[in-house]
């Protein structure tokens, strides 16, 4: 039996944990993080086991390079320095996880497997910028997308759940974390995402603002803001944080500040933007699932997101939507046309078997 220790390093958390092939042995999460280096060296004793076999990474951007799990040597390690400019807040991070892990067990293969696989399938229509093809291509500078093995994991699950062959559903997953995505998947493909060239696109985020008016950084730019406070401005000032000062949103839900009140109106009405459009991308919906940190825990996100949506054959049970539980559930009435779900995801265990599948193979 192979042992596999997962790290999942996000922008405010770090998750571990370690299967003996689907049976998680051991897990934990370190949230609120600021420095992941240090986060990630505490760790250091669940790299001791003897039994380990092979160390999973989730990395978040793999570029056009990667599309597959990929055994992790200096050429993809520098690859995935490369991308750091377009994701930031990640894979520093990452690599850090990946640099400990070498250092601690220079024994055992490491595998990353990248946010960005899943969305490889999004048509041209959905990942081309309307902007100079000469200029974008000379950049790489398209829809990667990102959160793609939890947007994998969760609309396969939803499919287990609804009892609907996975090739067959068609799904909206909301990723709502301190990072959020909307993707909407097609029967088991990824046919459109609301991140973009890099984690920053689409929906509100803790610290990120997500869909802007595109001549805003360059005047802010002209107006004395170097780009790399711009930069600044964007990833760690903005969103959740940016609007009230807050970024995690069990804050945000206990402040009574009136700003507080505005950041989550900004924060679900741009969701049900994302809904309503990829309702359309997808001609037929069949089901919403909630999932991550905010999707899997708010109820009120998710009312309020999802209110008044009844004309769309969107609905949600008040009663259902409130009963607290770590399993995955349908929360909208019986009979309704578009089932709505909350999936808890598990990055992790998707990066396990993904990890063993490129061992074996
Ligand atoms: N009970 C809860 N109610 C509302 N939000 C919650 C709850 N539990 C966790 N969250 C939110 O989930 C977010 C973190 O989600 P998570 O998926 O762990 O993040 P990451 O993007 O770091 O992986 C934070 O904003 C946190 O406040
Ligand atoms: C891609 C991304 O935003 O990840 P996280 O939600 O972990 O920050
Ligand atoms: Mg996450």
């Amino acid at each position: 039996m192979s042992r596999v220790l997962v790290l999942n390093v996000g922008s405010s958390s770090v998750k571990y944990s370690v299967f003996d092939g689907d049976d998680r042995l051991d897990t934990g999460l370190t949230e609120r993080v600021t420095d992941h280096a240090a986060a990630i060296r505490a760790l250091a004793a669940h790299f001791e086991d003897p039994a380990l076999t092979a160390i999973g990474h989730r990395v978040v951007h793999g570029g056009t390079r990667f599309s597959a799990p990929t055994l992790i040597d200096g050429t993809v390690e520098a690859a995935i320095r490369d991308l750091i400019p377009l994701a930031p807040l990640h894979n520093p991070a990452n690599l850090a996880g990946i640099e400990v892990a070498r250092a601690l067990r220079p024994d055992l293969p490491q595998v990353a497997v990248f946010d960005t696989a899943f969305h490889r399938t999004i048509p041209e229509a959905a990942a081309t910028y309307a902007i100079d093809a000469a200029v974008a291509a000379e950049h790489g500078i398209r829809r990667y997308g990102f959160h793609g093995t939890s947007h994998r994991y969760v609309s396969r699950r939803t499919a287990a759940l609804l009892g609907w062959p996975f090739a067959e559903l068609n799904t909206i997953v909301l990723h709502l974390g301190n990072g959020a995505s909307a993707t909407a998947v097609r029967g088991g493909v990824s046919v459109d995402t609301s991140m973009g060239l890099s984690p920053l696109e689409g929906l509100v985020m803790g610290t990120r603002p997500g869909d802007l008016d595109p001549a805003i950084p360059g005047h802010l730019h002209r107006a004395g803001l170097t780009p790399d406070e711009v930069e600044e401005l964007l990833n760690r000032r903005s969103g959740l944080f940016g609007l009230a000062g807050i970024s995690d949103m069990r804050d945000l839900l206990a402040s009574p500040a009136p700003e507080a009140a505005l950041a989550f109106d900004v924060y679900c009405h741009r969701i049900r933007k994302y809904v309503g459009a990829y309702h359309a991308v997808l001609g037929r919906l069949d089901a919403i699932a909630f999932t991550a940190g905010v999707g899997e825990n708010s109820a009120v996100v998710r009312a309020a997101v999802l209110a008044g949506l009844e004309p769309l054959g969107i609905e949600i049970d008040a009663a259902l939507n409130e009963v607290p539980s770590r399993q995955a559930r349908i929360i909208s009435p019986a009979g309704a046309r578009i089932a709505v779900c909350v999936v808890p995801t598990d990055e992790e265990l998707e990066i396990a078997a993904q990890t063993r599948s490129v061992l074996t193979a």
